[in-house]
Formats: structure tokens, sequence, C-alpha cells
């Protein structure tokens, strides 16, 4: 599927059939091919069951009632057979529904967790672009209506096209001319059932989208609920909503109506046919040709082909839905990592730190300007590097290329004498470190999330850890302490001890080599002091790359490494560099002086 698919508002809810997918799909149910064996024998038990009513009736009334000779013996036999076969057809139907959705169940099961599982391994540049919501609506809603062609269609199939040819055999076979009489009307209805079931379906899924449209308003409208009122945004939100209520509103009564106006329609046809058949039928009847039993069981099969063509429809559309979602789950799980391990990839050994870029250039994609151009590196093992320049200079990316998020497009990243292509991105990533501007914080407790990079670490470790960069101050104001439950994106912590707890998740995960993205966001002089603090225990002894954005805080870096232009333009300490009259001292001026006014101004 291209970019722009991705990106667009409208995902074709529909595809044509498409047999690769649905042979793709069988093997998801193959494993399950013995339960659904039953499945299928108990649903063709029900038809013949259900099937053989009208002839019991029509026994009832022609042997039982008889004309003037009435026979209870029969009546009370057929009477009870027919009771002993709806509570059968009961037992089957509850019998097969729990098979069913049992088996669908699982088969979900199975399909949500291969793309769960394949979806992490994935590379960043997959998920560059692709909106969250709509990589999650793969594994909700896609997984699920092939859950709904599993549970319901299929059984609808197989119910139902037995239940049709049943019927028709039967017809014939009770009196061929008078069926093929009765499906005189045929043509009519193919015509208007061909013609408005997909107007309908249409109509039902213009309804979807645009509650889907609603659900996204609502979504961005809690999540922003701080700036909708500090801008007092409520009115012009409120109009825009109303407008996505009115579509969704008028996309329901349109399906509605024509819903309502279609199987009418058809149910008004179907009379047609069966007013055909009391019209030659009753004369048959009073001619002694055919018996009253026999034009009653007729009429209830004739009553009876309407369901079937109803749900044998709707399940059409089931099953283009499906194929809409099977292209999209199979688009995900067909996507390979782009960032992988080579076959021979070997575990890195435990290392020292020594980082070389040895003319390693990059860009984001084939059809994207590079943004690296032969950047050439030598750090050595414990070194403090900062990465300076300006915003879009490429700072992050090549910490982006050191992990390994994305490989080099030319040149060699070497860590203690190894290419990066050559080891295990897992032995790689278990020694590197990264602590981001907005550290990410998961749902649950303090501890679990210290423990994120280290479950195994020893209590006394964790403990060390939290008081090395002081969250156990403010742990232990909690009542729970690190039982304490964060929330998602840990919402019960402000940004200072956020980025404390970051700092204790990275320091338990003990890594050779860590990078930081500095935080730009401010918090007060004390949690400042304490999130320095924090950092200087977690920098030592490490190869450490931070990004810095303030240059007061780098003044004490072993290297400094301005980037500009994708290309390092000077590096040096922090003395060096301000010898030179170059870019470093521009920017350390320029900010220095900012500071300085600000300091006045405040001072004044
Ligand atoms: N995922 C991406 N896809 C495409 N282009 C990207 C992507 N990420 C960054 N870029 C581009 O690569 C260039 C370098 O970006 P990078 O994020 O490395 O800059 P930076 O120096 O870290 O900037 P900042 O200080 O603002 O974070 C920019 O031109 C940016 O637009």
């Amino acid at each position: 599927m291209s970019q722009v698919e991705w990106d667009s508002g409208d995902e074709l809810e529909e595809k044509p059939f498409n047999r690769e997918y649905m042979k793709r799909l069988f093997k998801y149910v193959l494993p399950y091919r013995r339960v659904l064996t039953v499945v299928v024998v108990i649903v063709l038990l029900n038809m013949a069951i259900s099937l053989a009513e009208p002839l019991l009736i029509r026994a009832i009334i022609d042997k039982g009632i008889g004309l003037g000779n009435p026979n209870f013996h029969v009546i009370h036999w057929i009477g009870f057979t027919l009771l002993a076969m709806r509570l059968a057809g009961w037992l089957f139907g509850y019998w097969h529904t729990r098979l069913i959705n049992f088996t669908g169940q699982r088969i979900l099961f199975d399909l949500r967790q291969q793309l769960f599982n394949h979806l992490q391994t994935l590379s960043f540049r997959f998920f560059d672009g692709r909106p969250a919501g709509k990589i999650m609506s793969r594994i909700t809603n896609d997984t699920n209506a092939i859950g709904e062609l599993i549970n319901g269609g299929l059984i609808t199939i197989v119910m139902e096209v037995t239940h049709l040819v049943g019927i028709v055999a039967i017809l014939l076979w009770m009196d061929w001319k008078l069926a093929l009489l009765s499906f005189i009307t045929m043509p009519l209805l193919y015509f208007i059932v061909g013609k408005m079931q997909p107007k309908i379906e249409g109509s039902w899924s213009r309804s979807r989208k645009t509650m889907s449209a609603i659900n996204g308003n609502v979504n961005e409208t809690i999540q922003g609920i701080r700036v909708i009122q500090a801008f007092s945004r409520q009115r012009v939100n409120n109009e825009r909503f109303q407008t996505l209520n009115t579509n969704n509103k008028a996309a329901f009564m349109r399906a509605i109506t024509l819903e309502s106006t279609v199987w009418p329609a058809v149910e008004m046809i179907g009379m047609i046919g069966t007013c055909i058949v009391l019209w030659f039928g009753a004369r048959e009847v009073m001619n002694d040709q055919l018996t009253l039993g026999f034009i009653m069981a007729f009429i209830n099969y004739l009553w009876r082909f309407w369901g079937p063509l109803s749900a044998l429809s709707k399940v059409y559309s089931q099953v283009l839905s499906a194929m809409a979602s099977a292209e999209r789950i199979f688009e995900v799980l067909d996507t390979d990592p782009e960032v992988k391990d080579q076959s021979n990839a070997k575990p890195l050994k435990k290392i020292q730190g020594e980082v070389v870029f040895d003319n390693v250039s990059f860009r984001y994609g084939e059809d994207k300007p590079e943004v690296l151009h032969g950047v050439n590196l030598t750090i050595k093992p414990g070194q403090r590097v900062a990465l300076v320049g300006p915003t879009g200079a490429g700072k992050s990316t090549i910490v982006n290329l050191l992990m390994r998020f994305y490989d080099a497009t030319g040149g060699r990243i070497i860590i203690d004498g190894q290419d990066v292509k050559d080891v295990t991105l897992e032995s790689l990533r278990r020694q590197m470190g990264i602590v981001l501007q907005d550290s990410f914080i998961f749902s649950g407790t303090i501890e679990e999330n210290l423990r994120y990079g280290n479950e195994d670490a020893s209590d006394e470790e964790l403990k060390r850890a939290a008081t090395s960069v002081r969250i156990d101050k403010f742990v232990s104001q909690f009542a729970e302490g690190y039982e304490t439950q964060v929330e998602e994106r840990g919402s019960k912590l402000s940004v200072g001890q956020r980025q404390l707890l970051a700092f204790g998740r990275v320091l338990l995960s003990d890594p050779r080599i860590l990078i930081l993205d500095e935080a730009t966001s401010s918090v007060d002089t004390e949690t400042e002091q304490h999130i320095q603090s924090a950092l200087q225990t977690v920098l030592e002894g490490r190869t450490a790359f931070i990004i810095a954005h303030r240059l007061s805080t780098i003044r004490d870096a072993d290297l400094i490494l301005v980037v500009q232009d994708g290309r390092i333009s000077e590096q040096g300490t922090h003395d060096e560099l301000m010898k030179k009259d170059g870019l470093y001292r521009k920017l350390y001026m320029t900010q220095f002086e900012m500071q300085q006014s600000l300091t006045l101004q405040t001072g004044a």
C-alpha cells in the first residue's frame, strides 16, 4: 500500500474478492479444521431438521387432520416429532454457535498476536509518517473484520447455501411446474437486490466512516482539552462537531431508509410468487390434483426462500470488507524490518565504549535528501561528547544511527572495532542506553518502570539506582512508594520526576554507551539541580553522547561536536572552540547574552 493510502483519511472499506488473501486467511483456519468440520456437520444436521418441518406439517394436515377423516395418532406423533426436532435444533444451534465463536476467537487471537509481535520488530522508517491511530486500527478493527467473517460469515455461507439449495430441490421435487412458476419473479428480485444492496452497504459504510470521524474528534478534544479551554474554542469546536454529527445522522438515516424500503419490496415480490402458487394451487386442490397440506408446505418453503437470500447478500459485503482488512493486515505482516540481524550476525562482546564513524552518510528514504554527508568521528571509551548545532542539522540522526534505529546508507559505524551491522541488534542495544527529551514512562508502577531495561536487578541495586538519581525522595512521599501506579505516560508525575525516573531506568540497565537528549522543558531551579547531579551519576564511567540545547551545561564535555547541515563543522573542547571564531562561539555568545539580559530583566 502506498504512503498516500496510509495518510488519506479514507481507507477503502471494501476490496474485490481476492483468492490469494482467502488462501492466506485459510491458513489461519487450518489448525482448527477438526472442530470446524464438527461445526459444519452440526450445521448441516440442523438444516436438515429445519427443512423437514414443512413436510411434516403437510403430513399433519393431509394424514392427521384429513378431510373429514382425522387421525389423532398421526397428529400426536408428528406433533411430538416436531417438538423434538425443534429441541434438537435448539441444542445443535447452541452447540455450533459456541464452537464457532470459540474457534473464531482462537483464530483472532493468533492473528492479533502475530501482528503485534511483528509490529514491534518493524523499523522506525515504518512508523515514520504512519499515523499511530491507523496502525492501531489494523490490530483492532481489521482483525475484528476478519473475525466477523469467520464467526458469522463462514457459518452463514454454509448454512444459507444448504438452506437455499435444499429449498429449491424440495420445491422442484414436490412439483417442478409449480416451482418454476413461483420463480417467475426471480429476475425482478435479482435486479432489485443486485442494484440496491450495494447502495445500502455504501450508506452503512458512510455511516461507519462518519462515526470514526466523530471518534477522532472526541479523542482530539479530550487530549487537547487544556488548549481548547485556554483559547476558549468551545463554540467553534461545537460547530465543527455539529457538522460531523449531522453527517453521521444523515448517513445513518439514508441507510435505514434504503434498508426499510428494499427488504419489504423484496417480500412484496415474494408475495407475488406466493399468490401465483395460491391461485394455481387452489384450482388444483379443487380438482383434487393437489392436497391442502401440499399447498401449505409449498408456500412455507417459498417463504423461507427470502431469508437465506438476504443473509447471503449481507455476507457478500462482509467478505468484501474482510478483503480490504486482509489487505491491510497482510501489508503489515509482509513488511520486513529494514534494520535486522544479518544471517551471520554475532553478539557484540562486552564493550569499553569506543565509537568510530567512518565516512557515514544517511538519507531517511530513497526519495529523501541526504541529511548526513561523510561524517567522521573517533570517540574514546568514557568520553563525554556533546552534540550541538542548529535545529535540523542532524544531531538526532547521528544518535539514531548509533542505536541502529536506522542503518547508515554509506560508510561504517564501528564500536570497539566491530561494525554495528555485523552484530546482533539485541546485544548492541543491550549495551546502550537512551534518555529522550520527553521521557516515555509506561503505565505500571514506579518499580516496573525502573526495571524496564533490567528485570533481574536485585532490590538492593534498584534502591541504589533510585537513590543515586534522587528519586527516593519523591517516591517516599507516595503512600505506596515504589508500588505507586504512574498511569499512562507517567501522567501522575511531574516533568522533572519523569526525567529522574528515566535516569534511574537507564542507570539500572547499566549501559556502556549512553545517549541523552537534553530536556529543553524548563523545570524549577531545585529540580534542575537534582537533574544535573543525577546526570553526573548516570554519566560516570560511560561513553556519553549528549544532544545539548543549553550550551552552559556542556562546558566541561570532553569533546564538543558542532553539527551543521549534516556535517561536523567544528570539534574540540569548550575552550578550544571558543578560541576559534566559529559557529560554536557564535551560538554560545548568543545564548550567554540572552541569559544575561534575562537575569537583568528578572533582577530589575
Ligand atoms: N523520520 C524522518 N524522516 C524524514 N526526514 C527526517 C526524519 N527525521 C529527521 N528528518 C530530517 O533530517 C534532518 C536532520 O534532523 P535531526 O532530527 O537529526 O536534526 P536535529 O539536529 O536533531 O534537530 P533538533 O535540534 O531540532 O532536534 C532534518 O532536515 C529533518 O527534517
